[in-house]
């Protein structure tokens, strides 16, 4: 079977250019879209992250203001800043770059955004949204992941899904995305049993897990639709994914890549995010 390859950094592109012309409009109507883009501490794949997230705004047209706090700073002042932030009228959106250091308490932090300007959308209010199907942001990377279903037309309804992951960021939210577009969702985990029967029997399988090349091309069923989330280093240190990209080809009829899969898909919907912040007129 031929597998074919998705290309997220070409749809993450598309996405970006679309919502210019959409910045253009609110621009029009003197809405300056604004992005608070916080970093805390040294982590150096953070700081990679948030220079893409900055160049993203300058594409699209929105205005970034950057905080970059050193690793020492105490909760007590980052709290302070988001208040500062969730009370400024010229940003629409907060972004808090994950993970935090270890001496802050993340789910407080995120907490305490406006869960209106929560454009990374884990503010329980907005994840709690979602679990209802009421509007609110969609984190990022599960919307990413649903926009590339979407745009390769990838059908759901009926269909078996198989979710390994269950962190609040990606395992979650995308089962409840899975599930509200009609699929049969599997979520399996560290403790699941027969992970690999589990596995084999997925139409879609989306792979969060944080472990280098954990699935391989045996495991799967084949024509499959293969989502890998992984930003792993291999043995060499090359950046590879979750799933064993190699062994897989042939055997999936569709995959994403890493590098240049769901990782670029995760910025392009926090700039939609962004824009829909700014579209808001009621707080
Ligand atoms: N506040 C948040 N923190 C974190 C999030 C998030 O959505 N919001 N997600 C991840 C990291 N992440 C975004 O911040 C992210 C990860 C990877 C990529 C990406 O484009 N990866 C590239 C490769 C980049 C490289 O060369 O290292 C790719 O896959 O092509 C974008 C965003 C945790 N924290």
């Amino acid at each position: 079977m031929e597998t074919k390859i998705i290309d997220g950094a070409l749809i993450s592109t598309q996405i970006k250019d679309e919502l210019k012309e959409q910045v253009l409009v609110l621009q029009d109507q003197g809405i300056y879209p604004g992005l608070a883009v916080v970093l805390v501490g040294e982590n150096s794949a953070s700081k990679v992250y948030v220079g893409n997230k900055k160049k993203a705004c300058e594409h699209v047209g929105i205005k970034s203001f950057s905080y970059e706090l050193p690793e020492e700073t105490s909760e007590e002042s980052l709290l302070e800043l988001i208040e500062t932030l969730n009370a400024d009228e010229n940003v629409h959106g907060i972004l808090v770059q994950l993970p935090l250091p270890r001496h802050m308490d993340e789910q407080k932090v995120i907490a305490t955004i406006a869960p209106y300007k929560d454009v990374d959308g884990f503010h329980v209010a907005n994840t709690g949204a979602l679990l209802v199907g009421a509007p609110g942001f969609v984190s990022c990377t599960p919307a990413g992941i649903m926009e590339l279903l979407k745009r390769y037309d990838v059908a759901l309804t009926g269909k078996k899904c198989v979710v390994v992951g269950r962190s609040n960021i990606v395992g979650k939210p995308i089962s409840l995305l899975l599930l509200r577009e009609n699929a049969t969702v599997t979520m399996c985990h560290s403790k699941t049993k027969n992970l690999q029967e589990e596995i084999k029997q997925a139409d879609v399988l989306v792979v969060a897990v944080g472990v280098a090349k954990m699935v391989t091309g045996d495991m799967l069923k084949e024509g499959c639709v293969v989502i890998d989330v992984g930003m792993n280093r291999d043995e060499n240190g090359k950046l590879c994914g979750d799933v064993d990209f190699a062994s897989c080809e042939g055997i999936a009829s569709l995959m994403t890549p890493v590098p240049r899969g769901v990782g670029p898909m995760t910025i392009a919907m926090l700039m939609h995010n962004c824009v829909q912040a700014a579209m808001r007129k009621e707080k």
